[in-house]
């Protein structure tokens, strides 16, 4: 559905260094596929996807996108694909019934196939009974769903979500996860989206393409992510008079790693942490050692960013751009 091959894009710098914002990005995306860009404000994400969507002119490299080469036919890329812009296409006067119309009349269909449309989406994407309703009355999770609607009207095969859920409280977030696995579960469609969230990506995506300063920095699904970090994550919490002799039996464990110290914390990774605590907490009782507490973690996609990178994805969203 994708294939791109040191996709590119620089912006003059007017008077300062040029930023180069995507520094040669390959993609492949299957068929049926939902494939999340994950990274941090800046990385690039809105750049390629406006790229990959015909907005903005590539300064290098190659793709083809829903069958169509973006550079000699960008309006068959166009007519195969939907996109949904972070800030959403629906004017705030125009009503939910009028906007799903006249986006279906944009795509040239008959009065009567485009008000069949709108209300066969706005059943599609809980949008019932709001037909009459003004956009700008809407909640943040209708507009959103509103916003995804009018960017299905052409029922295309590829959809693109950028920061599809941004700015949503979490029953909404959870509710909008629902309608983008239903793209593809019950539409068929294949879903490329945004985001910097941690768990939209490992929720939603089959695929999860790690974006940092506009390059892909590492590439696989949520879980084979996850195993990059190499166990779980075991903090114990003890008085700090015991915090030496704890950290010397938790070294002393099969497989123990990354042992450290603070105060009165050691922390530790181990191959598996339900089999590592109970002999853990059984060596330190029979050294005498009182616990105050145990906290054991699965790695998660912030913990591969922060080996991959260097910086908590968190973080990494403050920094600035990416000057060259
Ligand atoms: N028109 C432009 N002119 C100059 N620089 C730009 C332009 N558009 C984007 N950039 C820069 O390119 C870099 C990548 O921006 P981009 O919007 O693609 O990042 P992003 O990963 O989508 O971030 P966010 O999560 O904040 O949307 C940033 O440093 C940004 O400032």
């Amino acid at each position: 559905m994708i294939t791109a091959r040191g996709l590119a894009r620089r912006f003059a710098g007017h008077g300062r260094a040029e930023v180069h914002a995507v520094r040669g990005v390959d993609l492949d995306v299957e068929a049926g596929e939902l494939v999340a860009f994950l990274g941090p404000n800046g990385a690039g994400k809105t750049t390629t996807l406006r790229m990959l969507t015909t907005l903005l002119r590539p300064t290098g490299g190659t793709a083809t996108v829903a069958g169509h080469d973006l550079r000699a036919d960008p309006a068959g890329v166009r007519r195969g694909i939907g996109y949904v812009a972070q800030g959403g296409g629906a004017s705030p006067e125009a009503t939910v019934t009028g906007e799903l119309v006249l986006q279906g009349r944009l795509h040239r269909m008959s009065k009567a196939d485009a008000a069949a449309k709108a209300a066969e989406l706005s059943a599609h994407l809980d949008l019932g009974g709001l037909g009459d309703r003004a956009a700008k009355t809407l909640s943040g999770g209708q507009r959103r769903r509103l916003d995804i609607a009018l960017g299905l009207v052409h029922d295309p095969g590829l959809v693109f979500l950028d920061e599809p859920s941004t700015g949503l409280d979490p029953h909404s977030r959870a509710n909008l996860w629902e309608h983008i696995r239903g793209l593809r579960d019950e539409r068929g469609a294949t879903v490329f989206l945004t985001t910097h969230y941690l768990d939209e990506a490992d929720a939603l995506a089959d695929r999860i393409l790690v974006l940092d300063h506009g390059r892909i920095v590492a590439e696989g699904s949520p879980d084979s992510l996850k195993a990059r970090i190499s166990g779980d994550g075991v903090t114990v919490g003890v008085a700090p008079e015991s915090v030496a002799a704890t950290a010397g039996i938790a070294s002393g464990l099969p497989g123990a790693h990354e042992v450290s110290t603070s105060d009165d914390t050691v922390a530790f990774r181990v191959p598996r942490g339900d089999t590592a605590v109970p002999e853990l907490l059984r060596l330190l009782a029979a050294d005498g050692v009182t616990l105050r507490s145990v906290a054991v973690r699965r790695p998660t996609l912030d913990d591969v960013f922060l080996a991959l990178t260097g910086r908590s994805l968190r973080d990494a969203g403050q920094e600035a751009a990416n000057v060259a």
